[in-house]
């Protein structure tokens, strides 16, 4: 049966706050998990809008009950935090649809928490206003949004238990000071109602971490080499395939295929699991080695494909010897240990296929066969 998963309608950047950071979110999870969980639904527009139609009609009832100065002014913060709360949802959407910077998280959390605290405080000024019909419009009202708002911010447990608090809390600590007794009840019952949601928090979140993280593993595994973290060869030809369309003007490019030297004798004298921590650490001093924007691969045993987009030839000489270097500060420990590289240059990437890369490759695989043959532990370059 088709199904739709919950999507939320976009992304939120990371807090830059450090309380708002602690609140919200978990250090130890994925960047783009936390983000996930942060984009959940107590931000999301339809929630914003429940929780204020919903505030925006009790004060509407609470002013057509008693006109009180303080109804007046719940009414005024809650119009005032609503109309922020809107800006600020605009510009979150705008900002993540440009991809133009960093959504104000922080700014959209806090009003949100100043409009669960104008509430909070707002049932409390109904319960206290000895208006009966207020004094019962106000418990049912706060037990729904409570609960609505465990459920809607699982995503953000500690936020989400600040949330209730600011939201419920008020209420029960006007209950002394009115008159009516048989409202000690919302006192006794508070700590298994605010217990039953802070596990209902807990589940949820958990839930939707562990599926998150099943899906992140997932994707990760699907896309990289399970030992050293690189991306496989199918990542590879997607990411090298894709930067053929960006810009209109011929986009240079570098192939480089790199094959390590003597990595067999090492394997035989210090065994298998030695060899596999030489092929990590050398992986990690390749992505040093190289620009954020080139794609680095493990191609197979300990041989790696890079592709260095807009590089010329005297850049990819550059990054090749930069590698043949960093290989070479190991030979204290593996004497025979060294790296060649063939390279070949393309003056145009626009309109490469699959065909046509495959060629490039067989061409660069050719003069890393030369670079073996001049001695290794060099480069050797060719023009496509
Ligand atoms: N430890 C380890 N070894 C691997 C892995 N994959 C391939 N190898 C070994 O890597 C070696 C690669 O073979 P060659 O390239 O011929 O070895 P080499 O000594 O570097 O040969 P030259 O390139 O001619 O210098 C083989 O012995 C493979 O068993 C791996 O994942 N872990």
């Amino acid at each position: 049966m088709p199904y739709k998963l919950y999507e939320p309608q976009y992304r939120y950047s990371l807090p830059r706050w450090r309380f708002m950071y602690w609140l919200l979110c978990d250090g130890d999870l994925p960047e783009s998990i936390q983000k996930r969980l942060l984009s959940g639904p107590s931000i999301q527009s339809a929630a914003m809008w429940s929780g204020t139609l919903t505030t925006l009609a009790m004060t509407g009832i609470a002013l057509y009950r008693a006109p009180d100065p303080w109804f007046w002014l719940w009414f005024v913060v809650t119009l005032g935090l609503s109309g922020y709360r809107a800006w600020l949802h605009s510009r979150a959407k705008h900002q993540w649809r440009h991809k133009s910077g960093v959504t104000p998280t922080d700014q959209i959390y806090l009003a949100s928490l100043l409009w669960s605290l104008s509430t909070g405080l707002g049932t409390a000024l109904c319960l206290l206003s000895g208006d009966a019909v207020l004094q019962v419009l106000a418990i049912p009202a706060m037990v729904a949004m409570a609960t609505a708002t465990a459920s809607f911010s699982h995503g953000t447990p500690r936020y989400a238990v600040l949330q209730i608090l600011l939201l419920d809390l008020p209420l029960k600590l006007a209950v002394p000071f009115q008159p009516e007794p048989w409202f000690w009840i919302f006192v006794v019952q508070a700590p298994f109602f605010w217990g039953a949601l802070y596990l209902m928090v807990h589940a949820l979140n958990d839930t939707s971490t562990q599926a998150l993280l099943g899906e992140y593993q997932s994707r990760r595994m699907a896309r990289l080499d399970p030992l050293t973290e690189l991306l496989n060869r199918d990542a590879w030809f997607r990411e090298a395939l894709a930067i053929r369309s960006a810009g209109r003007e011929a986009l240079p490019v570098s192939l480089l295929y790199a094959d390590l030297d003597g990595f067999k004798g090492i394997n035989d004298t210090h065994g298998h699991r030695a060899g596999d921590d030489l092929l990590r650490y050398i992986a990690n001093e390749m992505r040093h080695a190289l620009r954020y924007e080139d794609i680095l691969s493990r191609w197979g045993g300990d041989e790696f494909l890079i592709l260095l987009p807009g590089a010329n030839p005297e850049t990819s000489r550059l990054i090749a010897q930069r590698m043949i270097d960093a290989i070479g500060t190991l030979r204290p420990q593996y004497p025979d240990l060294g790296l060649s590289v063939g390279i070949v240059q393309c003056d145009n990437w626009r309109g490469t296929d699959r065909e046509r890369l495959e060629a490039l490759i067989a061409q660069a695989d050719h003069a890393l066969y030369q670079a073996k043959q001049n001695g290794k532990g060099c480069f050797q370059e060719i023009s496509a």
